[in-house]
C-alpha cells in the first residue's frame, strides 16, 4: 500500500520499528521515497515524523538507548546495518533543524567547514562551491559582498536559508527538513519554500511539517502517521482531498489533533 506509484525509489524503508528504551515509538513502518520529489511527514504531535526523519541519517546513534530495527536502503545497502560507515552517510543525507543552527563563523566558513569534511578543494574551486552553495539555497544575491561576515549576524530566514546552503554544498542526494519553517516569520517561510520547490531538480527532500497547507504546498507525496503507525500514504493530492482512512481525513480536515 505504501510503496505504490513509487517505482523507482530513491529510499525504502522495510519493516522499521523505532525504541526509545522500551518505548516502540514506530511500528513496522513500510515506505518508499520517490526519487527528486518532495515527501511530507504529517501527524499529530508525538506521532513519530522526527523520530521516523531522524533514522535515515542515524541521528540516535548518539543515545545509547535508542535503536531501530528493520531496514532502511539506500543504494541498495541498508543504512541501519553496523558497518555503515556514519559519515559516509551524513555525506549523502544532509539534515536541516528547525531552529536556524548557523556555526558561529563567517558565512564562507560556515559553508566551506562541512565541504573540508569531505573534500580536499583548492581555494578557487571551494570559493565556486560555496557561490553554488549560496545561488542553489537562494542567498547569493544578499551575502556576496560579505561573506566574511558572521553567519550569526543574519536574519533568521537568512540563517535558515545558509543551514540549506550548508547542507547541500557536500552535495547529499537526500535533503532531510525537520520543521524547516517553523521559526520562520510568514515571508521568510514562502522564501524556502519556494526554494524547496526548486531543490527538487537535484534532490530527493524529506520534510516534517506540523503545518498541513505547507505539506499541501511543497510536496508530491505524504504520509499521515499516528502514534508510531503510518496510517496512510500517497500522492498529495489524493491525501488531502481524497484520503483513503477516515483517521486522515479527520486529520486533515481538523476534525482531530
Ligand atoms: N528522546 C526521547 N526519549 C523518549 N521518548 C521520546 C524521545 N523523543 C521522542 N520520544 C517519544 O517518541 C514519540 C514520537 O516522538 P517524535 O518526536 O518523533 O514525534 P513527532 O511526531 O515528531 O512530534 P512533534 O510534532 O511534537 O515534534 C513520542 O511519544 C515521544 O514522546
Amino acid at each position: 500500500m505504501n510503496t505504490e506509484n513509487i517505482t523507482n525509489p530513491k529510499v525504502v524503508v522495510k519493516d522499521l520499528n523505532f525504541f526509545y528504551g522500551n518505548y516502540r515509538a514506530l511500528k513496522d513502518i513500510n515506505l518508499n521515497i520517490a526519487e527528486k520529489m518532495v515527501t511530507a511527514f504529517i501527524g499529530p504531535s508525538g506521532c513519530g515524523k522526527s523520530t521516523l526523519l531522524r533514522t535515515f541519517n542515524r541521528m540516535y546513534q548518539l543515545y545509547p538507548k535508542q535503536k531501530a530495527t528493520g531496514q532502511i536502503i539506500l543504494d541498495g545497502a541498508n543504512i541501519l546495518d553496523a558497518k555503515q560507515d556514519l559519515n559516509m552517510l551524513r555525506a549523502k543525507i544532509g539534515m536541516v533543524f528547525q531552529k536556524p543552527t548557523p556555526f558561529p563563523m563567517s558565512i564562507y566558513d560556515n559553508i566551506a567547514f562541512g565541504v573540508k569534511l569531505y573534500e580536499n578543494l583548492k581555494k578557487h574551486d571551494m570559493d565556486e562551491r560555496v557561490e553554488w552553495a549560496l545561488k542553489k539555497a537562494a542567498l547569493w544575491t544578499e551575502v556576496k559582498d560579505k561573506l566574511k561576515q558572521s553567519g550569526t549576524g543574519l536574519s533568521g530566514g537568512q540563517q535558515q536559508r545558509l543551514c540549506i546552503a550548508r547542507a547541500i554544498a557536500v552535495k547529499p542526494q537526500v535533503l532531510l527538513l525537520d520543521e524547516p519553517t517553523s521559526a520562520l516569520d510568514p515571508i521568510s517561510t514562502a522564501h524556502i519554500e519556494k526554494l524547496i520547490d526548486e531543490l527538487k531538480e537535484d534532490f530527493t527532500i524529506v520534510i516534517v511539517t506540523h503545518n498541513m497547507q505547507q505539506a499541501a504546498r511543497v510536496s508530491d507525496y505524504t504520509a499521515y502517521m499516528y502514534l508510531g503507525d503510518l496510517i496512510e500514504f500517497g500522492d498529495t493530492s489524493t491525501v488531502f482531498t481524497n484520503p483513503k482512512r477516515k483517521e486522515t481525513e479527520d486529520y486533515i480536515t481538523g476534525r482531530f489533533g
